[in-house]
């Protein structure tokens, strides 16, 4: 993601952006622009008083009582200069916040919205630097960047002004020093916003390595990578360090023209007042205001390279923030929805086809399939043949790319997707558990009574009794900061989050792979009970998991060779003989298996 060839959008055109946000708190900003510009005209005021202070009691036989009102009107200016700037931090700073935290609760819901495809692009780190820093230089500019941005601006035109009233040609010095000014502050932007795209991109992929470190710091350590690890970062972040570097000469060198050149003007405009005051075309008063005017603008001039810089920046997060925000979720509720009125729960594979997104070729192809309600499949193929892929388009994590998928006759693409999602419930192969307790990850925020006795009873049918035994029993906190679990404990826990949804089709993705011998016994004896009731498409890498399944349906190349009872195919497919050879955890003779079979379905008169 650190592509700074990206579409450069205008300052404004990024600014625009910000409008629906900044609506609310706008009248609030705007007294808070007020309230600045007002301390800064204050500002400016001070040099007035100078003037008739000097050209009234400065000389021989002034008035001394006019030395004491201006004392008083310069200190009655500087205190309300300190409560203008008091109020419009007042004014802004909870706003702003505010804008803040909402812009952060809507890029959350959109990443929430937002498909798998995407976030199987995205880098984890891209979007927390999105989410946290990005947001968080957006709020500090809107307080006080871009408010000290026009106020400054303000304040040099208002200043340039009453210089130029004091002497038209002191001023004209000025605007000659603020001609070099503008042409290097034009090609400053031009530069920095280039650098600064880059910056924050590189931050982001450095985030995503730091999180990466962390997630895989058990496979660093073991497998002794940890230094190759940090010669990686540092390489990251040595790139990062660079682009930061070259950001802080380029402002290095325009504030030094910002600074340098009004200096250079107020030497030549000294030399030239005190010849005008000398030749009687300048009063004395005229001369110091002039140069206390000139005093008040050069602060704000100085400080324009810095403040353009976090303008810049500020853009850059506004750009950054919006890319993610203007991906549309392709995966959408249908526009007229419907409902089944009685859930039975068959599921039809018809013709479906399917290819990732940064693939070449199909993983799934005319796929055909047709699991009866309340029917067991199981799911077997040779590795990478597509069978998680396959499950992933139930509930509609990724899009059929032909072909469509029904529940009970109905295209799943014609039910919201809240619906689609009550209906079919999954549990992955790598088992995700969130920083929270046994209770909210198993039952994701569902409360109340009844939702007690549905994690007892998913607890208990998963065979996750043990987390009754954890310090705090359900309540215990799991997950990434919290209470480590073993592999089988954590598959359990997402078996049971699959179970406590109760739904009409359940969808699990080899969901006992970590468990013991006895342990998965014990779950698939109570699964066995609890599946007559419950459609269930479930991957299987062991044989011990085929035996759950009513029909097995048999995967090669992206479609569906096969389907027939454990029986029947071992009979009479090859390929699921070698299949299931290759699963075994064991070598296995299959055909005293089958022999055992046959003998079975014998005695049982079939
Ligand atoms: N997010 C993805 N983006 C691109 N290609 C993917 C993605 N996920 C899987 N694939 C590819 O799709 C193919 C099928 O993968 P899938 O995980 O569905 O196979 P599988 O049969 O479940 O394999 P296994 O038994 O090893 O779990 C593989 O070639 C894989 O590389």
């Amino acid at each position: 993601m650190t592509d700074t060839k990206l579409k450069q959008n205008s300052f404004l055109h990024s600014l625009s952006r910000l409008f629906p946000f900044l609506k609310p708190i706008l009248p609030r900003l705007v007294l808070g622009l007020l309230s600045a510009l007002a301390a800064s005209v204050v500002a400016l005021l001070v040099p007035q008083v100078y003037q008739v202070l000097i050209n009234s009691a400065l000389h021989q036989g002034g008035e001394t009582t006019s030395v004491w009102i201006a004392a008083g009107v310069v200190l009655v200016l500087g205190a309300l200069e300190a409560l203008f700037v008091a109020l419009r931090r007042f004014l802004v700073i909870a706003p702003s916040t505010m804008v803040e935290a909402k812009m952060r609760t809507t890029f959350f819901n959109h990443l929430q919205n937002l498909t798998v495809a995407f976030h199987d692009r995205w880098g984890s780190g891209q979007l927390l630097s999105r989410a946290m820093s990005d947001l968080n230089l957006v709020r500090r500019w809107m307080a006080f960047g871009s408010i000290i941005l026009v106020v400054d601006s303000i304040t040099v035109v208002l200043g340039t002004f009453l210089m130029f009233t004091l002497s038209w040609a002191l001023g004209l010095v000025f605007v000659a020093a603020a001609i070099p000014i503008i042409i290097s502050g034009y090609r400053f932007s031009r530069y920095y916003r280039e650098v600064s795209r880059k910056s924050q991109d590189q931050a982001g992929d450095l985030a995503t390595a730091v999180e990466e470190s962390v997630h895989g710091i058990r496979v660093l350590k073991a497998f002794g990578r940890s230094r190759e690890a940090l010669a990686s970062f540092s390489g990251q972040a040595e790139e990062l360090q660079a682009t930061e570097i070259s950001k802080a000469k380029s402002l290095a060198r325009f504030s030094m023209i910002v600074t340098l050149l009004p200096e250079l003007a107020l030497g030549t405009a000294l030399t030239l007042g005190v010849l005008l005051v000398s030749t009687g075309q300048l009063t004395v008063g005229a001369l110091v205001a002039f140069f206390a005017t000139a005093a008040v603008v050069a602060g704000p001039v100085e400080f324009i390279g810095p403040l353009v810089a976090m303008s810049l920046s500020a853009k850059t997060a506004i750009d950054r923030h919006f890319e993610v925000m203007d991906t549309e979720n392709t995966i959408v509720d249908a526009e007229q929805p419907k409902t089944l009125g009685t859930v039975r729960g068959s599921v039809e594979f018809d013709g479906v086809a399917f290819r990732y997104a940064d693939s070449s070729s199909d993983v799934l192809a005319g796929l055909n399939l047709n699991i009866q309600a309340g029917e067991t499949m199981a799911l077997v193929g040779v590795t990478g043949c597509g069978k998680s892929t396959l499950l992933q388009l139930v509930p509609r994590l990724y899009e059929v790319t032909a072909g469509a998928i029904r529940i009970d006759g109905t295209d799943i693409r014609d039910f919201t997707l809240d619906e689609l999602r009550t209906l079919v419930s999954v549990a992955f192969e790598d088992t995700i558990l969130f920083s929270s307790s046994v209770r909210d990850n198993v039952l994701l925020g569902l409360d109340g009574d009844p939702a007690d006795e549905l994690l007892h009873q998913a607890l208990e049918i998963a065979q996750a009794q043990f987390a009754y035994a954890l310090p705090d029993g359900v309540d215990t906190l799991i997950g990434e900061e919290g209470l480590s679990l073993s592999g089988g404990q954590r598959q359990r826990i997402a078996l049971a989050r699959a179970i406590a949804a109760k739904p009409a089709v359940l969808v699990l993705d080899d969901p006992l792979s970590a468990l013991d011998v006895n342990t998965e016994e014990l779950v698939e004896a109570r699964l066995r009970q609890v599946l007559t009731e419950t459609t269930t498409l479930i991957v299987a890498h062991r044989p011990s998991t085929v035996a759950l399944a009513d029909r097995v349906a048999l995967m090669e190349d992206g479609r569906v060779t096969a389907v027939g009872t454990h029986a029947e195919l071992l009979a009479g497919n090859p390929h699921y003989r070698y299949v299931l050879a290759s699963l075994s955890e064991e070598p296995k003779d299959l055909d005293s298996d089958l022999e055992d079979l046959e003998g079975d379905l014998e005695g049982a008169g079939r």
